[in-house]
């Protein structure tokens, strides 16, 4: 099958809404094997967006280069445009960036540690050392994170001891408790029953009024529960990318409305 790569449609943002865009991202795998071609994505600021498309289309590859999370094991080409600045410029600190722009990754990965030390642990890092501060912004990521109520008895308990659920959330307490901007989901629950998952989307979906977040999901039923906009990966090209409306009742492309309808993928 001949298939067309060209994008169908690609949805743009006025420069002041926008919280991170991308030009002509590409990665080549050990510096060859190209895998994301020329990816020109803007993103939305306090909306989720989701990205979807199969096994093996460039979801998680993307995701990944906007923190600079493949800089050792690929070639990253184009531009990540946060606040102005290419942060894919090599003497960009990426410690610095990855505070801005946090991460949380499919299988929940707390470490073996309280579920304080979870959370304080960057910023004790970071020199923070005043109780009182630590102790307020513990309980201002667990409340943000949908957490608090559950483990306020049990704070210096092992985070371990936690459910799968309640550890991707501690996993997104963590990442906000160095007050990110913008927080990249991978699959964030798909290694979760169907409760913890729903808790996990009314967490994201309140999280909305404050942060940014791009989520790879396979999951159609949740990309059109609670993103606002959807990009359609297919072969490590951006297909189409609209308001999730748009994408799952009116696509533009006979490739996204094939995935969609679950043709392939
Ligand atoms: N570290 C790596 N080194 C070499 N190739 C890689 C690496 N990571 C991913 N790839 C390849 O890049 C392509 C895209 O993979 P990627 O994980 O981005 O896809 P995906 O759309 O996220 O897939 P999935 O939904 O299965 O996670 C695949 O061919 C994959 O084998």
């Amino acid at each position: 099958m001949e298939e067309n790569l060209t994008p169908s449609y690609i949805k743009t943002f006025d420069k002041d809404e926008r919280a991170l865009a991308t030009e002509d991202l590409s990665v080549f795998y050990g510096g060859k094997v190209q895998k994301l071609f020329d990816a020109s994505l803007q993103f939305k600021k306090n909306s989720i967006t989701a990205l979807i498309g199969a096994s093996g289309s460039g979801k998680s590859t993307f995701l990944r280069s906007l923190n600079r999370m493949n800089d050792k094991v690929a070639k990253i080409d184009g531009k990540i445009i946060f606040h102005g600045l290419d942060v894919n410029k090599p003497d960009i600190n990426v410690y610095e960036l990855r505070k801005n722009i946090g991460m949380v990754f499919q299988r929940p990965n707390p470490f073996p540690k309280s579920i304080r030390e979870n959370i304080v642990y960057a910023l004790k890092a970071n020199g923070k050392t005043d109780k009182n501060e630590l102790d307020r912004i513990v309980e201002e990521s667990l409340r943000a994170a949908a957490l608090w109520d559950e483990v306020k008895d049990k704070l210096d308990k092992s985070a371990l001891a936690l459910s799968g659920g309640q550890q991707q959330r501690l996993c997104i307490a963590r990442a906000l408790a160095v007050q990110p901007e913008i927080l990249l989901l991978d699959e964030p629950a798909s290694a979760l029953d169907p409760v913890s998952t729903s808790k996990l989307e009314d967490t994201l979906k309140q999280l909305r009024s404050e942060y940014t977040m791009i989520m790879v999901t396979h999951n159609m039923q949740q990309a059109s529960r609670i993103s606002d906009h959807t990009a359609f990966f297919h072969l490590g090209h951006v297909i189409e990318y609209n308001s999730t409306a748009e994408i799952f009742t009116n696509p533009k492309g006979q490739l996204t409305e094939d995935y969609i309808q679950g043709s392939f993928g």
